[in-house]
């Protein structure tokens, strides 16, 4: 993404970087310009985004969601100019399939991919980079992986308590304790987290391998309620007749 324009009057934490959470509804969908859009809030957001006047270059899924249509197929519609990019492990429809350590260069930053699966094996979560020249604390992404004293739910889209609890220990939690957690959801009002306060206080993974297993295996939660309509939509990239690359034919 292109912050020229922005940056100097809105910077977060660093002057090259523009960092916005923008929340839907009462369930707290969190996206930065523009990780995990959602299809309803893409008139909103693309009105953000001329207001600052920035250049939006991709929208981006941390993975197949099962709650929401993701809103990268609709923006493209809107600003043909725009990639959509998702994990190359979620098969589903993007113009860019990332994996691990793979970067995702916008002005000045990037992103890093690191393969966070569980939630769904194609889960991936974004961190900006690490550098002199790249914002401090790190920022991570953790898409459903890692949320606030939480963690996504294992019971469906293939989903592994044991791949979820190695991926957030091994990826996330390796980070330095003052990176920001910023989750694609929270359920009771909070925005951010650090990796630190995650390792002491969040009440799944804190835990030992089994006892996590034992939790995930017992969380009863209802399925969301848009998973029939949300995934199947989600594999093209929220839309039916979007002409995107298959994953399955692409090499970023
Ligand atoms: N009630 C919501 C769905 C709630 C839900 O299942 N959330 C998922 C993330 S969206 S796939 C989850 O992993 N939750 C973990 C948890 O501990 O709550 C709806 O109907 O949309
Ligand atoms: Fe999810």
């Amino acid at each position: 993404m292109n912050y020229t324009k922005a940056a100097s009057s809105q910077a977060f934490n660093n002057r090259k970087l523009l960092f916005r959470q923008l929340f839907e509804k009462g369930f707290l969908h969190l996206h930065l310009l523009l990780i995990d859009p959602v299809d309803k809030t893409v008139d909103r957001d693309l009105s953000l985004v001329r207001e600052l006047g920035l250049k939006l270059v991709y929208a981006i899924n941390t993975h197949v969601h099962a709650d929401h249509v993701t809103g990268t197929g609709l923006i493209k519609t809107k600003v043909p100019s725009v990639k959509s990019i998702i994990a190359k492990a979620g098969k589903s429809k993007a113009d860019l399939h990332v994996e691990a350590g793979d970067q995702i260069h916008f002005g000045d930053l990037f992103l890093e991919v690191r393969a966070t699966p569980g939630h769904t094996p194609g889960c991936v979560t974004y961190v900006t980079g690490d550098g002199p020249d790249q914002p401090q604390p790190r920022m991570a992404f953790t898409g459903d992986a890692l949320l606030i004293r939480g963690c996504g739910r294992t019971d469906f889209q293939g989903g592994s308590a044991h791949q979820l609890y190695q991926s957030v220990h091994s990826q996330i939690f390796s980070l330095p304790r003052e990176t920001f957690i910023y989750p694609a959801h929270d359920y009771r009002g909070f925005t951010v987290s650090t990796v630190g306060e995650e390792m002491q206080y969040n009440p799944r993974l804190t835990k030992d391998e089994e006892t996590f297993k034992s939790i995930m295996e017992n969380l009863n939660l209802p399925y969301p309620k848009m998973i029939d309509i949300a995934v199947p939509l989600n594999l093209v990239c929220g839309l039916q007749d979007l002409s995107v690359t298959p994953a399955d034919a692409s090499s970023n």
